[in-house]
């Protein structure tokens, strides 16, 4: 036996609990667990930690960064942190992975200083997964500090010459075939590409729209805090230092709505798109839900005197498209209806808006985990819908009426696939170009319909087709 002096255990210490790691680890678990949304699960958390008085603003912001960085960035500290771990990173578990990817996060997407990252995402781990696993997490952030982003990236993305593809997905955290799909969508080479794809990684301003008839932007502008007028859309205002838009007045009693200025403008080109003769007097929005669009045509259609038909399958969305256009200052009705077995005759309107369910590929911005989790196969299941939507919505307007078809997706085949497809189908209808009715802006390309895109526009990638019923 030896007779060395032992080295007094080190004293017990109960671990620091971070509020912000912890509500930001919670929300990972959700989104992880419950396939929650980001968007959604996070701001009631946010609100009980305030209201419990265990977090100020500053944490919240800080909060809301750590989930939507992680989320974002997801694909890139996958790749870092399998080269950083001894066993393939499914064999991890999620967790663990969900601690690493916060730890990963601070250490190459923050600023927060390399001893802070690892102690705070140690301390974490030793709150929600216990000392043991703790060490481990402790080891692997250590590994992946030795490096810097740059660094790292240089090693576990290939290059650009041997797989372009999988070297944008790697760097700029998007699914191969995601990447894939925009490119074919976008066209182009490789630097339009890398904005592209740096751009759905960027955190969209907070747009609001000025309801017609009910407020104006200069209204906004006037009244709400850190205001700026929108960039292309007359009734847009964003918010330039992000804010929380459901503390407004305006916000709260409807006279103003978030919303994109992409969708905006969609809703803007169907209204002003030209009629062949005949009236202009019944619109229709087939898939209203939850209102964005339809409560921005309502007021449109209450200034020309049309009254808008809202209709929405789901009935719990068609309440909150109730909810959207309450206090429009025109006529309107809410049907909860199935726009591909529709109520409403054959020929009923003059304006018909079909905005598809999709991928919501343009859209991934907002939506951090969309990415993740969408497969390539969803696109076959969205297509007869998004078909038979269309089809029915041609079949409601009139002739020399219009239909406007839109998907907050760039992918090929959930855009000008389905519009050929049903033009060619069905026949009677003819596109309409739909870049006059938009805004002067750069990179509309060569029509007749058109793709929004986030750095071009700094709005969704939204697509719009117009079509006019020709018989
Ligand atoms: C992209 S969202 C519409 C967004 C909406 N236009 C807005 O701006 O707020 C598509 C909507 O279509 C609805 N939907 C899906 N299938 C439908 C169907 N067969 N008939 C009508 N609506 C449908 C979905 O429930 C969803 O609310």
């Amino acid at each position: 036996m030896s007779n060395r002096p032992r080295r007094p255990a080190k004293p017990y210490r109960r671990p620091r609990r971070d509020p912000v790691r912890i509500l930001a680890f919670e929300a990972l678990r959700a989104v992880d667990e419950r396939d929650a949304y980001a968007n959604l699960v996070l701001p009631p958390l946010l609100r009980k930690a305030r209201t419990a008085g265990d977090l100020d603003a500053r944490d919240a912001a800080l909060a809301t960064e750590l989930v939507y960085g992680t989320l974002r960035h997801q694909g890139t500290y996958d790749a870092i942190i399998a080269e950083c771990v001894d066993r393939p990173l499914r064999d991890v578990d999620p967790p663990v992975l969900d601690v690493l990817s916060l730890g990963a996060h601070q250490l190459l997407g923050t600023r927060i200083p390399t001893h802070a990252a690892v102690s705070a995402t140690v301390e974490l781990a030793r709150v929600v997964l216990g000392d043991g696993r703790a060490k481990f997490v402790n080891a692997v952030l250590r590994r992946i500090a030795a490096d810097d982003l740059d660094g790292w990236l240089d090693r576990v993305a290939p290059p650009y010459d041997d797989d372009a593809e999988e070297h944008l997905g790697v760097r700029h955290s998007h699914p191969r075939w995601v990447v894939s799909a925009l490119w074919d969508a976008l066209g182009g080479g490789r630097s339009g590409m890398e904005e592209l794809l740096a751009a759905d990684n960027e955190r969209p301003e907070v747009t609001l729209v000025a309801r017609p008839g009910r407020t104006t932007s200069e209204e906004l502008l006037a009244t709400v805090p850190d205001a700026v007028p929108g960039r292309w859309s007359p009734y847009a205002v964003r918010l330039s230092e992000g804010g929380d838009p459901g503390t407004l007045e305006t916000v709260q009693d409807g006279r103003a709505g978030v919303q994109d200025e992409g969708s905006q403008l969609v809703a803007l080109a169907l209204a002003a798109a030209p009629l062949d003769d005949g009236p202009d007097a019944a619109w229709l929005d087939a898939c209203a839900g939850p209102g964005g669009k339809a409560a921005l045509l309502a007021a449109l259609a209450a200034q020309c005197g049309a009254t808008l038909t809202a209709g929405e399958r789901q009935h719990h969305r068609a309440r909150l498209v109730a909810r959207a256009l309450r206090g429009n200052p025109g006529p309107y009705q809410v049907l909860t209806a199935d726009g591909t077995r529709p109520p409403w005759r054959e020929g009923t309107f003059d304006r018909v808006l079909v905005d598809v369910p999709c991928t919501g590929l343009g859209a991934l911005r907002r939506r951090p985990e969309a990415r993740w989790r969408r497969r390539p196969e969803d696109l076959a299941g969205f297509a007869p819908l998004q078909r038979g939507l269309l089809e029915q919505a041609l079949k409601a307007t009139r002739p020399g009426g219009v239909v406007g078809y839109a998907t907050c997706s760039p992918h090929p085949a959930e855009t000008r696939a389905v519009v050929d497809d049903v033009l060619k189908h069905t026949g009677g209808a003819e596109l309409l170009d739909a870049r006059p009715l938009l805004p002067d802006m750069p990179g509309l390309g060569d029509g007749p319909d058109v793709q929004l895109w986030p750095h071009l526009h700094h709005t969704d990638a939204m697509y719009l087709a117009l079509l006019r019923r020709t018989g």
